[in-house]
């Protein structure tokens, strides 16, 4: 029978696998379910065949890409466990995830040591300011060295590893751990079964003097932490047991120190001891304590909950995925109160209600019904219409709007063509399911050549859509070439332009005449996000009122496509100064035409200029490689904003033309030796230089 939920959050952990690709994060959560009890039969990421990996493209592309969330149950603790991707392109998947977590395992190549991709994932953590342990995988590989690995904690992520175990063995004969709190071996000679129960027994002869050093290393830096245990141990008492396992909690949660552990999962060994760690060292959302938002409507009034069952309910949706029977699965994380199920409660994002159907508690892809869902836990919700990743929910009665995580603008863009009619009708579909699993695709219409054109975080992000689009979708489509979304907008103005439309064709003709002036948008308004202005000054009722909004319209409609290369025109004002109408030729459609056709030919006059997408990149890269991501940067035509050091690294940040940062992943890695990673988002528009300018105009006219 299942089990249900704990309401002592004492009892509760909410945590994260973390790990480079191949670190074995996958086969570390498999075993994790498998000796909590979850799994049955275990499934070999290899053989394609494990719990978590359970998306099919997934499968055959042997990463994880979707989080889902488990629960288990360890020594009467409920785990909450969210699965994160380990690659790079996925860093939204991954910052979401931490946004819910309480505490993460980071799970390291025993081989390796601290890998690329490793360091980005650590310092997404430390964003988010995720308490860590972490897990020396692979003890078992040729050439494995814990000691190595320990070093490149210390080197690499500038972080304070706290030694917790000394492995015995290695490679072949990795055989367990000493653990130096009881200072017992724990081993698993020659089991390598799953589920297999380790041994305790006395430290190895040869390792007894260095596990007696690094003991003492262990409760000095244990005792440096607290007045009373200090005294306590340079009085020449011992440090109890419990006590130096609360202290090494109080350091963990406070991101001080980082636990070290180690083992196998692929060879069943080090898993349970390290489950106890995550027991004894990672926070329960208590430690975490109360969560932060604002009022509906008003960011400037801030709100907070307790993680308590007697707060109003709130919760934050952090995952959409679909299930074939139930529709939608809303992944979220109450934070507060409780709900139970038929409730209706409020998307206060969107300001909507909603009602809940079914409460689940996941186990991989197998749910278990619950009557009730709880501050501190995570549950799929069912049922809930318009909820997308980000969005709170709330008690209908006390609203609050829970702190959202950031998702940056889609970088770039490809269009897709549906082959058939039917197509169209699936591709519609499938956007709609994919935008809501992950709010970082971003679709729209090109009205010029009809085709739908969706936005990415980079170009494997937009590999995934098109792939689930074709495979679960079984949508045929066209896909175009990634593009750069320009813009376009008039430096020059003009002061005054007339313009006259006139039909004459058999019946009653066509008649309106118009005068505008043009000029660049205000800075200011600019900076406040507005694009575009129409001001109204014509006098004497010499244009109708009512056909004052049809000039504005047809001004508006000649914007969407800017006359240098047809990309949308911006930041623009238009006044409309004077004109003529006729008593009975004159209407709404002939003023649209004459705005229409006044601004074409007016923009032309007022030095029209194509605007790039400017992007903000922040790089993080080790001291040595500065010099190089700089002048690489600086070759990208990109401009150095500032220089800053964070833990062990530089950052460089920087505005960079989007369309030079195609292919940037690949050429950072190569020139830091994997070491740099970086971040991008939106920053402004600018204008090209002339000779980018006209690159870009002959590509759009053909010429
Ligand atoms: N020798 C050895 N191999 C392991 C161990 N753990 C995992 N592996 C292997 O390493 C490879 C990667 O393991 P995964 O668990 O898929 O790694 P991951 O980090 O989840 O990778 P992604 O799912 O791609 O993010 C697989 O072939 C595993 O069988 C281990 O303890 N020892």
């Amino acid at each position: 029978m299942a089990q249900d939920v704990l309401t002592d959050l004492n009892k509760v952990r909410n945590i994260g696998i973390m790990a480079h690709i191949d670190a074995g994060k996958t086969t570390t959560t498999e075993r994790i379910l498998y000796y909590t009890g979850v799994n049955r039969k275990i499934g070999e990421t290899h053989d394609g065949a494990s719990t978590t990996d359970w998306m099919e493209q997934e499968k055959e592309r042997g990463i994880t890409i979707t989080s889902a969330a488990v629960t288990c149950f360890w020594n009467d603790h409920q785990v909450n466990i969210i699965d994160t991707p380990g690659h790079v392109d996925f860093t939204v998947e991954v910052e979401r995830s931490l946004r819910v977590l309480d505490g993460a395992v980071a799970v390291f190549d025993g081989k390796e040591g601290v890998e690329p991709q490793s360091e980005q994932v650590w310092r997404q953590a430390e964003k988010y300011d995720v308490p860590r342990i972490c897990f020396v995988n692979k003890m078992d590989k040729l050439g494995a060295d814990f000691y190595y690995t320990v070093q490149t904690i210390v080197d690499r992520l500038g972080a304070k590893p706290l030694v917790m175990q000394l492995p015995i063995g290695a490679e072949d004969d990795f055989d367990g751990v000493v653990d130096l709190l009881t200072m017992k071996a724990i081993t698993w000679r020659g089991k390598v079964e799953i589920g297999a129960e380790p041994t305790y027994e006395e430290i190895p002869e040869d390792l007894k003097e260095k596990a007696e050093q690094y003991r003492e290393q262990l409760i000095e830096a244990v005792a440096e932490s607290d007045d009373e245990l200090m005294e306590k141990y340079f009085g020449g008492e011992e440090l109890s047991l419990d006590e130096i396992k609360a202290a090494i909690r109080k350091l963990t949660i406070n991101s001080e120190i980082y636990p070290v552990l180690c083992g196998t999962a692929y060879k069943n060994k080090g898993i349970q001891p390290m489950l106890d760690a995550v027991i004894d060292y990672l926070p329960t959302p208590l430690d975490v304590g109360e969560v932060h938002g604002h009022k509906v409507g008003d960011e400037e009034v801030e709100m907070t909950r307790k993680p308590s069952k007697e707060e109003p309910f709130s919760a934050l949706a952090f995952k959409v995925a679909s299930h074939p029977f139930f529709g939608n699965l809303i992944y979220a994380r109450v934070y507060s109160g409780r709900v139970t199920p038929s409730t209706q409660v409020q998307n206060s994002t969107k300001g909507k209600k909603e009602r809940i159907g079914k409460l689940f508690q996941m186990h991989a892809n197998k749910e278990n019904p619950v009557e009730e869902a709880v501050a501190g836990n995570i549950y799929a919700f069912i049922g809930l219409k318009d909820v997308t990743t980000g969005d709170t929910l709330c008690d209908i009665n006390d609203q609050i709007v829970l702190e959202s995580m950031s998702f940056p603008d889609p970088v770039i863009h490809v269009s897709i063509e549906p082959k058939t009619k039917a197509d169209q009708e699936k591709l519609s579909t499938a956007i709609q399911r994919l935008v809501d699993e992950d709010p970082t695709f971003t679709v729209r219409l090109d009205e010029e050549t009809g085709q739908t054109v969706i936005g990415g975080m980079g170009e494997l992000h937009l590999d995934v859509f098109v792939d689930r689009m074709k495979r679960e979708f079984k949508v045929e489509a066209n896909v175009g070439m990634p593009q750069v979304a320009y813009r376009e907008t008039l430096k020059g103005v003009v002061e005054k332009y007339d313009y006259t439309h006139k039909k004459q064709t058999g019946g009653s003709g066509q008649f309106a005449k118009v005068q505008i002036r043009l000029e660049p948008l205000e800075d200011e308004k600019i900076e406040e996000g507005e694009t575009y202005e129409f001001e109204d000054k014509v006098t004497g009722g010499r244009v109708p009122k009512e056909y004052i909004p049809s000039v504005n319209a047809g001004i508006q409609d000649s914007m969407q496509y800017g006359i240098l290369a047809g990309y949308p025109m911006v930041n623009v004002k238009a006044t409309l100064l004077d004109g003529q109408y006729h008593e009975v030729d004159s209407s709404e459609m002939a003023f649209k035409v004459a705005g229409s056709m006044a601004f074409k030919e007016a923009a032309r006059m007022a030095k029209p200029v194509i605007l790039e997408p400017m992007m903000s990149v922040e790089v993080t890269t080790p001291e040595d490689y500065m010099g190089d991501v700089i002048g690489d940067i600086n070759s990208r035509r990109g401009q150095v904003q500032s220089m800053e050091e964070r833990t062990g690294a530089r950052v460089v940040k920087a505005y960079v033309p989007l369309s030079e940062m195609f292919g940037y992943v690949g050429d950072l890695r190569s020139r830091t030796q994997g070491r740099a990673n970086y971040s991008m988002v939106f920053g402004h528009y600018a204008e090209v230089p002339a000779s980018v300018s006209k690159e870009i105009i002959a590509k759009a006219t053909g010429e």
